[in-house]
């Protein structure tokens, strides 16, 4: 289906068919967790997308995020979801090697129609590029496609939480694509490319562009920072990590044998009351946290990377070194039965309100074996002093099936 590659484009070289990169070698084809060492490389790198576990969880977080959400339209049919999923499975194996979509890609076909591929991604690198694939819980919905029999148990609507006030519009959806990329236009490039592809059976229902990562999938990546100016992903689960990922990542099924090796990805839009924010005194932002603001290690003391002491008393306070209810305490495992999540979050900015005040925040990706994990350890923040300063305004919560091998496409059991 996919006619060049677009590297090969850039060089001048004509290379249907041929490896992921043209031109002598400067393909840069990395495992899962590996994370490229260099801006060219970053550029050059590609990850492969068929695997146990679909790539954009573990593989190291890229710097961009395109995210979208779809609706299937109101007519659609199991038959019509399953071939969606078998068309954007194939783009995706392309578009992961950064080459363009469809036979004669952007400027090979007839000048009479309009090009298979939009355009806007020649002469860019594959830049990392990973897709991963969700599906959302109404379409598990009695008497909607025939799939209720299909639904893994704990595949339920999310409850509602304290203080969120969400956006319905830009909340739910049936289908997502979480597109990451160290170029923002080879995400938005995947994202427009599968909209083209599902039109007539599905179309966006919301879309959030996310930058700068806010957390780390590999010990090779400095741990970044959010928008308030704290280092984030510090105690992440890493690539590396077989025996957290398999306790709190990887699904066993539930008993749907289609879902084993799948995981469950909630959404947050987090809006954060960024003007505020820095009107607060320093130690009370890291009394907030839990952390100190500099080298993000724990107020107890130490590295970034040293366990934070729960029980460390401040000497000039007399109080515990981390609040009661700082935020790496509420959130932290030994409060909330052990449970963990892998975080994969994004800054976003998005002009400013009609008060003048900056539109941003955290755009919050966690996946987690089972939605038990987000909504407890959620639901444990409902005291946490960060409150005052955030406002969670969107969610989104969907099933994302195990990878494919050879000639499969997503969550081709669910078919079976
Ligand atoms: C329900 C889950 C979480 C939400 C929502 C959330 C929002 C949120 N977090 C920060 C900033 C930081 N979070 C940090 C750690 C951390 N946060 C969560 C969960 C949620 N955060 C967890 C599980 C953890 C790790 C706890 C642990 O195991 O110790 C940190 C510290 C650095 C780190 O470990 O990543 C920061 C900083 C913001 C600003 C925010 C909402 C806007
Ligand atoms: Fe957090």
């Amino acid at each position: 289906m996919t006619r060049v590659s677009r590297r090969g484009l850039l060089l001048g070289g004509a290379a249907a068919g041929g490896a992921a990169l043209g031109g002598g070698g400067v393909a840069l084809a990395l495992r899962d967790g590996d994370a490229p060492a260099s801006a060219d490389a970053d550029e050059q790198a590609t990850y492969p997308f068929e695997g146990e576990h679909q790539a954009g969880i573990t593989t190291p977080v890229q710097r961009h995020l395109y995210f979208a959400a779809y609706d299937l339209t109101a007519n659609a049919t199991r038959d019509d979801l399953r071939t969606l999923l078998e068309d954007w499975t194939e783009a995706a194996r392309h578009l992961a090697q950064g080459r363009e979509v469809g036979e004669t890609g952007a400027v090979g076909g007839s000048p009479l129609a309009p090009p298979e591929d939009t355009g806007e991604a020649l002469g860019l690198g594959p830049n990392g590029l990973t897709i991963t694939f969700g599906l959302g819980p109404a379409l598990f919905e009695p008497g909607r496609l025939g799939l209720e029999k299909k639904r893994p148990a704990l595949f339920e609507p999310l409850p509602s939480f304290a203080l969120e006030l969400l956006d319905e519009a830009t909340s739910g959806g049936d289908l997502c694509v979480q597109a990451c990329a160290n170029d923002p236009q080879v995400a938005v490039h995947a994202i427009r490319n599968l909209s083209r592809i599902a039109f007539g059976r599905a179309q966006i229902r919301w879309a959030q562009l996310g930058y700068g990562r806010t957390s780390s999938t590999t010990r090779d990546q400095a741990t970044p920072r959010n928008l308030m100016g704290f280092k984030d992903g510090t105690r992440n689960i890493k690539a590396d990590e077989a025996d957290e990922l398999a306790a709190h990542v990887w699904s066993g099924g539930e008993g749907q044998d289609w879902f084993a090796g799948g995981t469950y990805l909630v959404t947050r839009k987090i809006q954060m009351l960024i003007e505020s924010w820095d009107r607060t005194r320093l130690d009370e932002q890291e009394a907030i946290i839990g952390r100190d603001k500099g080298k993000g290690a724990p107020l107890s003391g130490d590295t970034e990377f040293t366990e934070p002491d729960f029980e460390a008393v401040s000497t000039a306070t007399g109080d515990k070194a981390i609040p009661m209810d700082a935020h790496v305490r509420l959130a932290h495992p030994d409060f909330n039965t052990g449970q963990r999540m892998l975080r994969r979050g994004y800054n976003y900015v998005e002009g400013n309100n009609a008060l003048g005040q900056t539109s941003a925040g955290l755009f919050f990706i966690a996946f987690q074996k089972s939605p038990r994990q987000f909504i407890d350890i959620q639901n444990a923040l409902a005291r946490d002093p960060l409150n005052e300063y955030i406002r969670h305004v969107a969610s989104g919560f969907f099933a994302v099936p195990r990878g494919v091998r050879g000639g499969e496409h997503v969550a081709q059991d669910l078919f079976a």
